[in-house]
């Protein structure tokens, strides 16, 4: 029987307020439906790429931007040689939504093609391959939807001694509401916009949030993590590229938010709470208000624990 590979790689918040670059966590509906792409993976003559799912009409046009061909290009490269596959992508992630959409494929593909050639790389060589790959698309290299992506949990980036990701503990009562409006923001625009510079103040400010939080999930103290979640990097510049997001921030928390934030670049948002009922007034709420067209969805989710995984 020939061999098939088929992976799922879960779709991610990164960020999460707090970790500008360093932090991301993988998530997963309540609901059980499945948000993140699938790719497969089986022997041909030559290389071949099938494009379907909910969100195949936003890819690239030209197939060669496909970063799931520039994946199969690059892995052959590393690998030494070229062995030509047929790989197909079920592009279930809106692109440019801040759900970790381009790292999805990336790490997909990689973990599929990894899995069909009997693994000739192992974890830190596969992040260090997607942090690359997602470069590539987004503008700079960076591991905070790669990571969670591929190894699951709530992943801190500390990129030394060989190592780019350590899993933290999370606060396993939270319900993550996350609303993506239906609209897009480019990760490239979105870093464009952000200052080159920062004040020392800030700097200060950001190192106390970070490590606060950090604290904070290793000692179980859910009210200070809270407290900490704050962003003083990417927020206050990124947030005029959401709809109404003072007044969306603002009235989740009159609902039962405990904190609330961007989904990585947006424009989703994240909201946190440790009560299902909040979490259900709120994704309602958010329905009804931070849509903008019928493509945007909520759904409330846990961290996902387990990463891409073949299925
Ligand atoms: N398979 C693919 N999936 C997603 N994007 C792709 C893919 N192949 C190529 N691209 C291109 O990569 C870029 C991804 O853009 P961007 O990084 O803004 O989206 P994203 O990954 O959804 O963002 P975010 O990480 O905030 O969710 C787009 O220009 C898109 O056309
Ligand atoms: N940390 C990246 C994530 C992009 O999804 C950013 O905020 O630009």
């Amino acid at each position: 029987m020939s061999k098939i590979i088929k992976v799922y790689a879960p779709a991610s918040m990164a960020n999460i307020s707090v970790g500008f670059d360093i932090l991301g966590a993988a998530i997963n509906p309540i609901s059980g439906a499945m948000l993140g792409d699938c790719v497969t993976v089986e022997r041909a003559s030559q290389f071949a790429l099938v494009n379907k799912g909910q969100f195949v009409s936003k890819l690239p046009k030209d197939p060669k931007l496909n970063i799931v061909y520039q994946c199969w290009q690059y892995f052959c490269q590393q690998m030494g040689q070229e062995q030509p596959v047929a790989m197909t992508l079920e592009k279930n992630m809106p692109i440019g939504s801040g759900l970790g959409s381009s790292a999805c494929s990336v790490v997909g593909a990689l973990v599929a093609l990894n899995e069909f050639f009997d693994r000739p790389f192992n974890e830190q060589q596969m992040l260090s391959m997607m942090g690359e790959l997602e470069g590539r698309v987004s503008g700079s290299v960076h591991y905070d939807n790669v990571a969670p992506c591929y190894l699951g949990g709530m992943q801190l980036i500390v990129d030394e001694l060989g190592i780019i990701s350590q899993r933290l503990p999370h606060f396993e009562d939270w319900f993550w509401v996350m609303a993506y409006p239906g609209i897009k923001v480019s990760t490239a625009e979105a870093r464009a916009i952000l200052p080159v510079q920062y004040a020392k103040h800030d700097c200060v400010a950001h190192g106390r949030y970070v490590g606060g939080f950090v604290h904070a999930c290793y000692t179980k103290q859910p009210q200070l993590a809270v407290a900490m979640l704050q962003d003083n990097i990417a927020e206050p510049y990124r947030k005029q590229l959401l709809p109404h997001f003072d007044k969306t921030v603002q009235t989740v928390k009159q609902l039962g938010a405990l904190a609330s934030g961007i989904s990585g670049s947006g424009p989703t948002i994240f909201t946190i709470t440790d009560n299902l009922a909040a979490a259900q007034k709120i994704e309602s709420w958010l329905q009804e208000n931070y849509l903008q067209n019928t493509e945007g969805f909520t759904h409330i989710c846990k961290i996902d624990k387990l990463g891409a995984r073949v299925i």
